[in-house]
């Protein structure tokens, strides 16, 4: 559990988190309320979201609730204008929100990849826009957009989720560029395999597929949604990231570099 942040990093900031109810997006909210900011937690479902904010109010900060379907661009716009009307800025833009299942790409119908890519890129891109027209007039914010490191190597089975993270990793290097000079900095953070409400259903659902998962993590464990919080909130605070912009930061104990390399004793024989 998260204790509040020694740092204070966030203190009289305000972020939107989307999917702020549940796993990751939870977690990064807790996080940036345990820095002493305000959140906004954003999703489909109140209730969810709601518990989010009753968990970071123990913090001391504001913490309010917005449900919307990242897919509709006039609801998306109109919850980020709210945000800045209630709380009177808008400092970070955490782009959490994802769908995701396990399909055959040839199986896949148009309306699954519409579904996913729909959530993660283009979601992604309304929010992102949305909250930069308020960041880009104030000259300061921060844009942290949750991906996963099949973005750059590909992953069968997940087509859909894999060509929307990259389209957000692309978003990402390009907005990093375009809004460099004028105070919004752009970043991603890719988790590794972590045991989320979501995330268990729709990609281990079973014990073996849990285990082959497992398998492929050198660090031999789940990331946990603390963890991704942790490294969410170094590179959204401008203190300590302000000169980074356009990057990764990975936090999957070695996942993508590949478990196989390192522990096949056939390795390094001619
Ligand atoms: C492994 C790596 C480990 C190792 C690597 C680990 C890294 C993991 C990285 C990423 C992890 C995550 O993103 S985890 C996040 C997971 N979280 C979630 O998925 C939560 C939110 N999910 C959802 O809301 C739903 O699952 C989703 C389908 C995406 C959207 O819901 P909607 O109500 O909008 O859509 P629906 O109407 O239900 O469905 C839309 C279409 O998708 C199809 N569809 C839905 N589920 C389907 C399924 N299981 N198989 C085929 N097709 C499916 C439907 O049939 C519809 O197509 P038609 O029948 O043709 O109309
Ligand atoms: N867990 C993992 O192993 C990994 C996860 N990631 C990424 O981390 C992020 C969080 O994942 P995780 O916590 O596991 O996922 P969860 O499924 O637990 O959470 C996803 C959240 O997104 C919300 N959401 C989904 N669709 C929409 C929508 N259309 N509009 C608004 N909100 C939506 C959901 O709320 P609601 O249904 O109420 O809308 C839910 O709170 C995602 O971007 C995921 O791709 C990356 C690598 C690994």
């Amino acid at each position: 559990m998260i204790d509040r942040s020694p740092l204070a990093e966030f203190t009289g900031q305000v972020a939107l988190i989307t999917g702020g109810g549940s796993g990751i997006g939870r977690a990064i909210a807790l996080r940036y309320a345990a820095g002493g900011g305000d959140v906004v937690v954003l999703g489909r479902r109140r209730e969810p979201l709601e518990e989010t904010a009753r968990m970071a109010e123990k913090f001391g900060g504001r913490a309010e609730v917005v449900t919307c379907d990242v897919r509709d661009p006039e609801a998306v716009t109109a919850a980020v204008n709210g945000v800045v009307g209630d709380l009177g800025r808008l400092d970070a833009l955490v782009n959490n929100a994802a769908g995701n299942f396990i399909s055959k790409a040839e199986e896949l119908s148009p309306n699954g990849w519409r579904a996913v890519v729909d959530i993660v890129l283009n979601g992604s891109f309304y929010c992102t826009r949305a909250a930069a027209q308020h960041m880009l007039a104030a000259g300061r914010g921060s844009i942290l957009n949750v991906i996963a490191s099949y973005a750059w190597h590909g992953h069968p089975g997940t087509v859909h989720s894999a060509a929307a993270k990259g389209g957000v990793l692309a978003m990402t290097r390009t907005l990093a560029a375009e809004w460099g000079g004028r105070g919004v900095r752009v970043n991603c953070i890719s988790p590794g395999p972590t045991e989320t409400e979501g995330a268990g259903a729709a990609l281990w659902p079973t014990d073996e597929a849990r285990d082959r998962v497992l398998g492929s993590v050198p660090a031999g464990r789940f990331t946990t949604p603390e963890e991704v919080a942790e490294s969410a909130a170094f590179l959204l605070d401008a203190r300590r990231a302000g000169y980074v912009t356009g990057d990764v930061l990975s936090v999957d104990g070695g996942q993508w570099l590949g478990k196989a390399v390192y522990t096949d004793p056939r390795a390094g024989r001619s």
